[in-house]
């Protein structure tokens, strides 16, 4: 309790990363097939936006989404502040969102962390982390829409290899969007330290 941090309103649109970049993404290079056709500038609805994170999405129910993936803890505004600000600054962080603005909330999100290597020539690797879409707007291709806009990002970024891990009843839906299991190079293998919270 205390000292809150009070934002000005260009601080709250604040994004995580620039936003032209999802604006001139090619989704005829994509594998996947959308019915009605639709793309990160154009999504279909007017009522609906993909963009990079945004300040403000704390209070557009973006942790309230993520939940329905895994257990987030009690995230204060001043840690989520933090998390931001620690995100953007290190880079490679492209937390991107759909946001139904006719209700303020976020609808859907996924994750793409950018690595920096030395092999292949000093390369970048794409990782997928934290996709989601909202139970009530399910079956309406907007967890398509969602991959395929930051698997675009990273192949538009640079990243020689976009990868992901994922239970095995949704390995349908990301061979459908270009992903493959790798004979003999697919094990995802694990070690936990601790419970997360
Ligand atoms: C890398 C990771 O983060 S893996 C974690 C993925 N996230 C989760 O499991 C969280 C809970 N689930 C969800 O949020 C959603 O179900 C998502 C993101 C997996 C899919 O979102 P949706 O908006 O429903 O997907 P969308 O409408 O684009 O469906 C695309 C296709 O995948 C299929 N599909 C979607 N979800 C599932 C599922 N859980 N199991 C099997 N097939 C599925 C759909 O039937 C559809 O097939 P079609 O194109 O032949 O009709």
């Amino acid at each position: 309790m205390g000292m809150e941090k009070h934002y000005r309103d260009e601080e709250l649109s604040e994004y995580l990363y620039p936003p032209e970049i999802l604006q001139k993404l090619d989704f005829t290079k994509s594998p996947a097939t959308f019915k009605p056709k639709i793309s990160a500038a154009s999504p279909g609805e007017d009522w609906m936006v993909v963009r990079p994170l945004q300040r403000s999405d704390y209070d557009k129910g973006f942790l309230q989404l993520l939940s329905q993936l895994t257990s987030t803890g009690n995230i204060s505004k001043k840690q989520f502040d933090e998390r931001f600000t620690q995100m953007k600054m290190s880079g490679g962080y492209y937390v991107t969102v759909i946001e139904d603005k006719r209700l303020a909330k976020i609808i859907g999100a996924a994750t793409l962390t950018v690595e920096q290597k030395f092999i292949h020539n000093c390369s970048l690797r794409g990782r997928l982390e934290d996709v989601v879409v909202n139970d009530t707007y399910r079956g309406k291709q907007l967890g398509k829409l969602i991959v395929v806009t930051v698997s675009l990002l990273a192949h538009e970024l640079g990243c020689y290899k976009m990868s992901l891990d994922c239970k095995d009843k949704l390995i349908k839906f990301y061979e459908s969007l270009g992903y493959k299991l790798e004979a003999g190079n697919s094990n995802a293998m694990n070690m936990r330290f601790e419970e997360p919270s």
